[in-house]
């Protein structure tokens, strides 16, 4: 089956099929069939095995199950669980157990059971099998390690996207002699076609992101499944019918609604660094705090923004230094936001004006004014009771989620950043990670509403994928920095 098919016929497929295999692009609902699929079986009354390669794509799963009110039980370490499903967890619900009687009943009686694969060890699996095992971004996970869950069960369905992440095969050898072989591959490509389903329409991204995808790895094949989300932008509360004044050109560009995707060139202003594990860019630090302190201050709330870096340094250095540099920001340039409505009437700017229409809720700001030197704190605004204080801004900078592109496989954010960390132009010191169009595929098709890749272009042109993305992109969607308005203009009063 070759056309695209809603998540609920592949839901009835998966059920009377001795096999499933659920091709799906990014955003296409894969995870959401995941769980209507569980709901489905357990009201048959049949149990599930609910597996996954990471920790973090069983519990992506399990909170979703979680908020249905589907009961399960989440096998494995607790350390490697997450806080929200701790509630689930094998560890803590069988603490107190004194007997194996009761143990043995208390793993008969749970529907379901989620764990990673490698986890199939666990000496439940030695006294029961499933009636189904599904194994969610299957394209991801090894061979070997797919086939001990498949044979806890009598039917399974492997669901994820070829396009996407595939495991992890560090030797050059291996990978060669064909490891990064998966049973979700050789299935999708000579299995039964009548238990293959593709799933191409997409409910997350705007359409100049899904274009993006489109253009480097989709071949056009993925298609919005709306209208609304054709036309769907940020939405900035406090940006709406006012203009943004005292920021860089570049920075102003980067926060503007209707620019959904954008290449920012630091063009050699940000260069990276060795460090003891491994490759960071404190420049691209910087101009990540800069957009993730502007976007707070004009209303995106911290957990919709996503930085995703493919280097482990740097995903450190942003998880330590965010917060700090988006106060060092704050407190280093003044930032004007004038009502563009009223700017006439106030013959200028910032004068507030107590009687504005504010009645349709689209007029949110007459003055804001950062002024953080003075020690007042930065914004004021007429029709919300509570003023964005340089406070809040620093506790939503905090709920921003840091993290690696395999960290973010299966989620999204309304806003993802995307700092490539890599400055040097010697081919020779170029790194594999940039090399992976999978790896790409997956960082920019996170983003709902806005996507900003933080680059070096002459850098990024040494890497295939990246080449792509540079040639691909208009014009308007690359803005280089300015090396008079750069990055260190916003930190003028800070150290960089
Ligand atoms: N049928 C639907 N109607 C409306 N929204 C949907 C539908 N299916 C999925 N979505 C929404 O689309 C987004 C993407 O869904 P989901 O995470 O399940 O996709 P996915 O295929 O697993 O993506 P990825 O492969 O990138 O992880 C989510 O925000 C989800 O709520």
């Amino acid at each position: 089956m070759t056309t695209p098919s809603s998540g609920a016929t592949l839901v009835l497929v998966s059920i009377y099929h001795d096999y499933t295999i659920i091709r799906g692009y990014p955003g296409t609902g894969k995870s959401v069939s995941v769980v209507a699929l569980v709901q489905v079986l357990v009201l048959m009354g049949k149990s599930v095995l609910l597996t996954a390669y990471t920790h973090s794509a069983v519990d992506n799963i399990l909170l979703k199950l979680k908020a249905k009110g589907v009961d399960f039980l989440r096998l494995g370490r607790r350390s490697r669980i997450h806080p929200e499903l701790h509630g689930y967890a094998d560890e803590i619900l069988t603490s107190s157990f004194t007997d194996v009687t009761q143990l043995a009943d208390f793993y008969a009686s749970k529907a379901v059971v989620a764990t990673t694969c490698l986890a199939v060890n666990h000496v439940l699996f030695s006294k029961r099998r499933f009636d189904v095992c599904i194994v969610d971004e299957a394209a991801q996970v090894l061979l070997p390690a797919c086939t001990a869950p498949l044979l806890c069960a009598d039917k399974f369905v492997l669901v994820g996207d070829s396009q996407q992440l595939p495991p992890v095969v560090q030797s050059t050898q291996a990978r060669s002699m064909g490891l990064t072989e998966t049973v979700f591959s050789i299935l999708e490509r000579g299995g039964n076609q009548d238990c293959c389903s593709s799933l191409t329409l997409q409910y997350r991204m705007a359409a100049p992101i899904m274009r993006l995808a489109n253009a480097i790895t989709y071949n056009g094949q993925l298609q919005c499944a709306s209208d609304a989300l054709q036309d769907a932008r940020l939405h900035l509360p406090y940006f709406q019918e006012t203009k943004v004044t005292g920021l860089p050109d570049w920075l102003r560009t980067a926060v503007q609604p209707e620019q959904s995707v954008l290449l920012l060139d630091t063009a050699g202003s940000a260069c990276e660094q060795e460090c003891s594990l491994g490759i960071q860019n404190t420049g691209e630090l910087h101009i990540t705090a800069a957009i993730v302190a502007t976007l707070l201050q004009l209303g995106v709330l911290g957990v919709d923004i996503g930085v995703i870096a493919p280097y482990r340094a740097q995903v450190r250095l942003l998880q330590e230094s965010l917060t700090q540099k988006t106060r060092d920001f704050i407190t280093s340039r003044q930032i004007e936001i004038t009502d563009q409505k009223n700017e006439d009437k106030n013959s200028g700017h910032l004068l507030a004006s107590d009687d504005a229409d504010t009645s349709d809720g689209t007029v949110p700001y007459n003055e804001i004014k950062n002024s953080c030197r003075d020690g007042v704190d930065s914004v004021k605004r007429v029709d919300c009771k509570e003023p964005i204080t340089t406070q809040k801004v620093l506790e939503e900078s905090k709920k921003v989620e840091i993290n690696t592109v395999d960290q973010y496989q299966g989620r999204d954010k309304l806003v993802i950043i995307y700092s490539c960390v890599r400055s040097c132009t010697d081919p020779k010191k170029a790194g594999e990670l940039l090399r992976d169009e999978r790896r790409l595929n997956v960082a920019l098709t996170r983003a709902q509403r806005k996507l900003i890749v933080i680059g070096n272009v002459k850098t990024l042109m040494m890497y295939e994928p990246l080449d792509k993305l540079v040639s691909v992109l208009g014009e308007e969607q690359i803005i280089k920095m300015d090396a008079q308005d750069g990055w260190q203009s916003c930190f003028s009063k800070s150290s960089s």
